[in-house]
């Protein structure tokens, strides 16, 4: 962040050519201000948006929240956007809290925070009183093998009870461009076809009980980040404390060595079509 930031500086902004220039764009290089920034990552979520035609007016939208930097920068955005464009959206921010405690307890605080910041109303539901089980109490009796195989199967179908508590029509979540790489690449060294096929969607689970949408399917994580970061958004930044998660890891370092090797993967696999 500073190495771009020092970058930068003394410049003039590509593209308005008045102001000093404060970073350098991750997705295409370009050295601009903050402004601009703020204003073509925003317009570019908004053409996401308006292309794939994700959402309806009048419709109610709950904004898988986790208070992280992607759901939290996905939050402040949707919002915005909301008013300035009049989506017509009530949203929502849906929170699951899977009993992690020293991770999940402390997130919640954020995001109970950025209902207050953002006027968004929270609705939380917890794997307690849905399963009975915390992820405390299922680690200490299975351990940390096949750990996060549960968890995602329990979030998934809380995400699917919160939203029809709160009678939405759709759940976005934050998943990013870099994430959708990750996972393209899991598929195929795994040899999944049917979720290869699947993953690259922006809109899933039609057929199922709720909708689901991936608004930042196109944004690269490190943009986000310097949105959250210039924006002084309030988020949590710590990794669960029970996911090494070696294989997601591996997929993950793998895809920043091709990009560093000036491969533009990023950029392609969020776009694989079937
Ligand atoms: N506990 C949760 N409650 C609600 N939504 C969640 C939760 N965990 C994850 N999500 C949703 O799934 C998306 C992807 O989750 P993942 O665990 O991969 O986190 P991430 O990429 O670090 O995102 P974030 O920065 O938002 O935590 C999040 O952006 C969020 O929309």
């Amino acid at each position: 962040m500073a190495e771009n930031h020092k970058k930068a500086a003394g410049r003039l902004c590509y593209l308005c050519n008045q102001r000093r220039a404060a970073l350098k764009r991750p997705k295409t290089l370009e050295q601009i201000c903050r402004e601009c920034f703020y204003e073509v990552f925003e317009e570019e979520i908004h053409q996401v948006i308006v292309k794939n035609q994700l959402f309806k007016p009048g419709e109610r939208i709950a904004i898988g929240a986790s208070g992280g930097k992607d759901s939290t920068v996905l939050a402040y955005v949707l919002s915005e956007l909301n008013r300035r464009h009049n989506y017509g959206l009530d949203l929502f921010l849906l929170s699951v809290d899977e009993g992690i405690t020293g991770y999940r307890d402390d997130s919640l605080e954020t995001v109970k925070r950025n209902e207050i910041q953002y006027g968004l109303p929270l609705k939380i539901v917890s794997y307690k009183d849905l399963y009975g089980w915390t992820m405390d109490e299922i680690v200490k009796m299975i351990g940390l093998k096949n750990n996060c195989t549960f968890c995602g199967v329990f979030r998934r179908q809380a995400l699917d009870r919160g939203a029809a508590l709160l009678k939405v029509d759709k759940l976005v979540t934050g998943h990013n461009a870099d994430d959708i790489a990750e996972t393209v690449l899991l598929n195929i060294l795994r040899g999944d076809i049917a979720r290869l096929s699947r993953c690259t969607s922006i809109t899933t689970g039609e057929d199922g009980p709720i909708p689901r949408c991936k608004p930042f399917k196109y944004t690269y994580e490190k943009e986000i980040v310097m949105y959250a970061y210039f924006k002084r958004l309030d988020y949590f930044s710590t990794e669960c404390i029970y996911s090494p998660n070696a294989y997601r890891g591996f997929a993950r370092e793998f895809i920043k060595d091709l990009e560093r090797m000036r491969f533009t993967i990023l950029f392609i696999l969020p776009y694989q079509h079937h």
